[in-house]
C-alpha cells in the first residue's frame, strides 16, 4: 500500500505480531511560541482483534492518539507500525468513526456506505454488493435511499460505521462514537458494535469518557492522565459478555478504574 511505507527489515520473532506496534511515541504541536507535548512515550501494543478503550480526562491525549493512528497526525517521536509498517498516512486499512458522523451530507445513505470502494475503483457491482451487504449489517436497508439529514443521530452513526466497514478497515477508530446520543440509543449502538466485532475479525479502537461504557465494550482498558498526556494503566477486563452493569465484579472494576482515574466517578 502506498500510503504505508514498508520498513527495510520485518522483524520475524516467534510471537504473533501485532496489528497495531506503538512503541514510546510521543506528539509536540507548536502553538504559538510554545511547544505542547500532547503526548509522551505511549507504548502499546494491540493484537489484531482485541477492543481496547481508552479512556483518561480531556486533554490526556486520546483523541491525539488515534489521529496519529489514522495517520491524520505524524509522530513527533517513537515508532508506530500498522501491520508491521511505519504509518505514514490515512489508508482505507484504519477507519475513524467521529462523535460528529461525518457523513457527506450530499449522498445518499447507501453512497455514503459505497464511498470508499466506489472512490477507490471497484467495478458498480461489487460497490452495490458491498453497500447492500453492510447496510444490512447495520439495519438500515429501508433508509438506502435517504439523506443523512433525514437520519436520526444513531442511525447517522450506523451510517458511519457501515461506511468504515465497506472499506475493508482492519483497525475501526472511535472517538467518543456514541457521546452525542441520548441513553437508550447508546445502548443500543453498544450491543450492535459489540455484535458487529463479534461477528468479524475487526480490531477496535474505542476513545470515550465514561467509565462505565468501557467496562461493557473492551477487553481492555488503556488508562491515560494529562499534562502531558501519558498511558498510566493498561487492565484486562476478565467478564464474559454480555456484561451486566449492575454486577458485583463490574462495580469493583468500576471502582478500580476511577481510582486509577485519581477521580470519583
Ligand atoms: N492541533 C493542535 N495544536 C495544538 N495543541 C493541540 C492540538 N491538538 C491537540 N492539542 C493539545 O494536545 C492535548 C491533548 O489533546 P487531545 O485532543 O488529544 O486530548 P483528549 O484526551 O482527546 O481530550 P478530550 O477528551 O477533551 O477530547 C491538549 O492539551 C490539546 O490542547
Amino acid at each position: 500500500m502506498d500510503d504505508l511505507a514498508p520498513l527495510p527489515a520485518l522483524a520475524t520473532g516467534t510471537a504473533a505480531p501485532a496489528i497495531l506496534d506503538i512503541q514510546g511515541v510521543g506528539k509536540r504541536f507548536a502553538f504559538g511560541t510554545e511547544t505542547i507535548t500532547a503526548l509522551s512515550g505511549a507504548t502499546l501494543r494491540i493484537p489484531k482483534g482485541e477492543f481496547v478503550c481508552l479512556i483518561g480526562p480531556s486533554g490526556c491525549g486520546k483523541s491525539t492518539l488515534l489521529r496519529m493512528i489514522a495517520g491524520f497526525e505524524s509522530v513527533s517521536e517513537g515508532t508506530l507500525l500498522m501491520a508491521g509498517r511505519h504509518v505514514a498516512g490515512p489508508g482505507p486499512d484504519r477507519g475513524m468513526v467521529f462523535q460528529d458522523y461525518g457523513l457527506f451530507p450530499w449522498l445518499t445513505v447507501r453512497q455514503n456506505i459505497g464511498f470508499g470502494p466506489a472512490a477507490r475503483g471497484r467495478p458498480r457491482a461489487e460497490v452495490a454488493a458491498t453497500a447492500a451487504r453492510f447496510l444490512e449489517m447495520v439495519g438500515l436497508d429501508r433508509f438506502a435511499e435517504a439523506y443523512p439529514h433525514q437520519l436520526s443521530g444513531g442511525m447517522k452513526q450506523r451510517v458511519a460505521i457501515a461506511r468504515v466497514l465497506a472499506n475493508q478497515a482492519e483497525v475501526v477508530l472511535m472517538d467518543e462514537p456514541f457521546g452525542a446520543l441520548d441513553a437508550m440509543t447508546r445502548e443500543n449502538l453498544q450491543r450492535e458494535l459489540l455484535q458487529i466485532w463479534e461477528s468479524t475479525q475487526l480490531t477496535v479502537i474505542f476513545v470515550t469518557h465514561a467509565i462505565e461504557e468501557a467496562i461493557l465494550l473492551a477487553g481492555r482498558v488503556v488508562v491515560m492522565s494529562p499534562g502531558p498526556g501519558r498511558i498510566v494503566a493498561d487492565e484486562r477486563i476478565p467478564l464474559p459478555r454480555p456484561r451486566d452493569p449492575t454486577g458485583v465484579e463490574f462495580n469493583a472494576l468500576r471502582r478500580h478504574l476511577a481510582a486509577l482515574l485519581g477521580s470519583r466517578h
